[in-house]
């Protein structure tokens, strides 16, 4: 069943629990900075894995040392719904394990 869009106070209200995410063209997104390139991939592979079991994907970006994730929902016609902060959640609960701020 697609998901409904939050209002903009919705989204505002949510990113107010969500240091370091932000909005911007109909999708939230952050950057995480890590030491290693290495820790980094391990990072993008662990988010991988939950977006699979959350069936829910970001665009996932590695750089050297950081991970960027952008993510809105399709299936609600490319706008923010609950999943998506249901993603950012998992990876804010995951991140600091790999050292990632
Ligand atoms: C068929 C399957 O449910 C869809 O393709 C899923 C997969 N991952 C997804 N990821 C995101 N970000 N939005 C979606 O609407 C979505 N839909």
């Amino acid at each position: 069943m697609p998901s409904e869009p939050l209002s903009q106070k919705e989204i505002e209200d949510r990113l107010r629990e969500l240091p370091g995410w932000a909005f911007e063209d109909d999708r939230i997104f952050r950057t995480y900075r890590l030491g290693t390139h290495f820790a980094a991939s391990a990072l993008v592979a662990h988010i991988a894995s939950v977006q699979e079991e959350l069936n829910h994907h970001s665009d996932l970006t590695l750089g050297y040392n950081t991970v960027r994730l952008s993510v809105n929902s399709h299936d609600a016609g490319g706008v923010v719904t609950a999943n998506d902060f249901a993603l950012a959640e998992r990876v804010e609960s995951l991140a600091p394990a790999h050292g990632a701020s």
